[in-house]
This record gives C-alpha cells, sequence and structure tokens, in this order.
C-alpha cells in the first residue's frame, strides 16, 4: 500500500471557502478537496501548502497554523492529511490549473458537496465554524 503525507490549505473569504474539483479521470475524479497535495521529500508541510497553491491556483500565500489532521486508508493509497491556514492577497484570483473547477462555498454548504472521503469528518466542522 503506498503512503502520502498530503497538506491542504484553508482559504477563505467572508463566509465562503475555496474549494476544488478533481479532474475526472484521476484518482477520486470529480471529488472535491482542498487546494494541495503530497508533501515531497525533505519539504516541510509549510512550504509544500505554498508550493501547491503557486502551481496549483497560481497565487502566493502565508501559511499559518495546522487545523486539523487524519489518516485515512482508500483502496490504492494510505493518506495523511494535514490542513493548514492560508492566506493570500485580497485581489489574487486563484486559476484551475489543475482542477476541474475552483468554487467558493459557503461553509455552511460545503457538507452538501461530494468531497473526497478523508475530508468527511472535517466538512461540519467547518461547517459549525468550530474550526476555520
Ligand atoms: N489536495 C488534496 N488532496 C486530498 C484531499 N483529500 C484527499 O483525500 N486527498 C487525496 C487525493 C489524492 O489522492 C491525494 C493528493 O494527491 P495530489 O493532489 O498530490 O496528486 P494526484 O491527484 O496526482 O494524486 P494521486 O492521483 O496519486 O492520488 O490526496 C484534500 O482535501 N486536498
Amino acid at each position: 500500500m503506498k503512503r502520502v503525507r498530503v497538506v491542504a490549505a484553508l482559504l477563505s473569504r467572508g463566509e465562503t471557502i475555496l474549494v476544488q474539483q478533481r479532474p475526472p479521470g484521476k484518482s477520486r475524479g470529480l471529488l472535491w478537496e482542498f487546494p494541495g497535495g503530497k508533501v515531497e521529500a525533505g519539504e516541510s508541510d509549510e512550504a509544500a501548502v505554498a508550493r501547491e497553491c503557486s502551481e496549483e491556483l497560481g497565487v502566493q500565500v502565508e501559511v499559518g497554523p495546522k487545523l486539523w489532521e487524519t489518516a485515512h486508508v482508500y483502496a490504492d493509497l494510505a493518506v495523511e492529511l494535514a490542513l493548514y491556514r492560508a492566506r493570500m492577497s485580497p485581489d489574487a484570483v486563484p486559476q484551475p490549473y489543475e482542477a476541474h473547477q475552483l468554487a467558493w462555498v459557503e461553509r455552511s454548504r460545503l457538507p452538501e458537496l461530494p468531497f473526497c472521503e478523508a475530508d468527511l469528518p472535517l466538512l461540519p466542522l467547518l461547517a459549525s465554524g468550530e474550526l476555520g
């Protein structure tokens, strides 16, 4: 079983949070996720969040504290997933360079989206305002 550490960014604007839909044809295709990806060998979590936001969204971010962490085993992959607060400049416009689409979603509506399974316990915490 392949094991990976994945980091993701919590980017918010008002009551909305930035999420992205995975491309069809990839693992977990068309499911939603928080922008991010695999931590490379020798890379810190924080550096990986900043690199992934630059590659996937074309925005520079400041990475804040870790908000949540989980472990989940998919049929093909064991994932350690950590969510970090991240901030970008207010006039930055994220682009879907690697995603099928991006969406700013009201935090209360996050549990309605078909997310990657590892994220499911996180969604009610964001929806209620307990986290993020
Ligand atoms: N970025 C991100 N990935 C997530 C989240 N939840 C979750 O299960 N994942 C999974 C999806 C992927 O299998 C993996 C992240 O891999 P990746 O984004 O770097 O690259 P990838 O699609 O090429 O990965 P893969 O096909 O090898 O699985 O973690 C999330 O909230 N954000």
